[in-house]
């Protein structure tokens, strides 16, 4: 048995949801901690594209069970049109279960999350829209409306009235909008509950009790270590804890309980939003890894800004989240190239730095330090090997390892489940003994 926590090396979209849904048919339970329908994974299976926001991204094999986990905020109308998407496509959803502790997104969070970016002008932060930020403040501020809240038509009625009067004056005064009447979004959410209702539990119970049965419980995270709240670029970060320590207070479990953890990255970077990434290509080389890495927002649709690998803040992901092993994912984009970048330290103020600065003003001054590596001008996407790859290609990823000082288990070639180069199972193999960081892969020998 292990537990193991699936978490965003870079700023998200580094590729879980595929790699979750990969790890997923050696798990029993997948659970979703934190971050809400901001969130975008994308699970591509026999030429079948499923893009989930909430759901977590095991809930195509029938028998593992899915948790919404309780420090996720739940926006109920795009969960239900989730299901019906899913249900629609023969994917049966009877395994899904739901934190009742979990907090509500309603209509005045997105309202105001949109609001108040528009307000902010040159200074916004580029959120999803989707009312995160708002919601989890309410939560912190304690007027949040739980799930739990939901299922109770009555303290529903009067938690929702007090709450919308006092959203209004918000509404209405700082930011000049028509107020929302309070009994349409009562029936509403009321009507949301309802299909809702049959999937809510006590999450950390259920995972407690899976733990005690020894199943293995994969924890998988949304966005990125650089959007944590208390780690990232802040302010240019969403309001979460997407860090691996973030899955034991979302989903109720004790750090003990965790065998290890995952870091994914892509093979370069990308950021969707606003906030400073000094590696960051602006010109014809940003559009060919935007182009072929098909880099636009599973949210939103927005481009997503590319640039090269940055090991500083690959090391800094080790750091903060104890990664165990790493899932190199959308090496194929670089197959073009004829050389790559790779940032190995950053000059400040003149200074050379090794290590992430805090600061985000600081950080916004940070010159990439490269080092160059040849391209290898060849598809990676059919190989299914470390020994398949072209040397140039391997080399790269030695050199990856080598940087972040830890191995790596899996190599991602295509948004396919089998496009996949597994080195070593992560969840049953031993634990480090994988593609070690000096380079050299354990299972080929090379
Ligand atoms: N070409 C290529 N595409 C990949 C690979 N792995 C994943 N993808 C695709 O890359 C994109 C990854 O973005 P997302 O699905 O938003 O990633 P995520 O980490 O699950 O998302 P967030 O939780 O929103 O941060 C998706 O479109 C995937 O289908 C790969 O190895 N190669
Ligand atoms: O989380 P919100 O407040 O909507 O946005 C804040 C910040 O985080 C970025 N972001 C949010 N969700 C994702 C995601 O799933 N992948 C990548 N980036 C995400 C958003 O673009 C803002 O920069
Ligand atoms: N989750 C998002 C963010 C967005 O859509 O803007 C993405 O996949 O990029
Ligand atoms: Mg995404």
């Amino acid at each position: 048995m292990a537990n193991v926590v699936v978490i965003g090396a870079q700023w998200g979209d580094e590729g879980k949801g595929k790699i979750t849904d990969l790890l997923s048919r050696s798990a029993d339970v997948v659970v979703r901690y934190q971050g809400g329908v901001n969130a975008g994974h994308t699970v591509v299976v026999q030429g079948q594209t499923f893009k989930l926001h909430l759901i977590p991204s095991g809930i195509l094999y029938p028998d593992t069970e899915c948790i919404i986990g309780s420090g996720t905020v739940i926006d109920p109308a795009v969960l239900i049109t989730e299901l019906d998407q899913l249900q629609a496509l023969g994917i049966s959803t009877q395994k899904l279960l739901i934190s009742e502790t979990a907090h509500v997104t309603m209509p005045y969070h997105r309202l105001i999350d949109q609001a108040s970016e528009e307000r902010r002008g040159n200074h916004k932060i580029g959120t999803t829209g989707r009312g995160i930020g708002p919601t989890y403040a309410d939560k912190s501020e304690r007027i949040g409306i739980r799930v739990l809240d939901l299922m109770n038509p009555e303290s529903l009625r009067k938690q929702l009235n007090w709450t919308i009067n006092y959203k209004n004056v918000i509404i209405e005064k700082l930011y000049n909008l028509p107020p929302l009447d309070p009994a349409v979004v009562i029936d509403q959410y009321l009507e949301y509950a309802e299909r809702l209702r049959p999937h809510v539990v006590d999450c950390s119970l259920k995972i407690y009790d899976a733990i005690q049965e020894r199943r293995n419980i994969l924890f998988e995270g949304a966005q990125g270590t650089l959007l944590d709240l208390d780690h990232g670029t802040y302010p240019y970060v969403t309001s979460s804890n997407p860090v691996a320590g973030g899955a034991c207070v979302g989903a109720g479990v004790g750090p003990t309980m965790i065998d290890r953890v995952i870091g994914v990255a892509k093979a370069y970077t990308t950021r969707v939003g606003e906030g400073p990434f000094p590696t960051e290509l602006h010109g014809e080389l940003g559009d060919i890894l935007c182009d072929r890495g098909a880099e636009f927002g599973t949210t939103t649709g927005r481009r997503r800004r590319c640039g090269w690998f940055d090991a500083v803040i690959g090391r800094y992901a080790v750091r903060i989240n104890g990664i165990d092993c790493l899932a190199i994912t959308k090496l194929d984009v670089l197959d073009t190239l004829e050389e790559i970048k790779v940032c190995v330290a950053y000059e400040i103020d003149g200074k050379r730095c090794e290590n992430f600065p805090s600061s985000s003003r600081r950080f916004s001054r940070c010159q990439p330090i490269y080092q160059t590596m040849p391209g290898w001008q060849q598809s990676t996407e059919d190989c299914r090997a470390l020994e398949d790859l072209p040397k140039q290609a391997l080399d790269y990823l030695k050199f990856l390892a080598e940087l972040m000082e830890v191995p790596i288990a899996l190599v991602s070639l295509g948004a396919s489940r089998d496009q996949t180069i597994i080195v070593e199972d992560p969840i049953h193999g031993p634990k480090r003994a994988l593609l070690y960081a000096n380079g050299s892969p354990v299972s080929s020998g090379v």
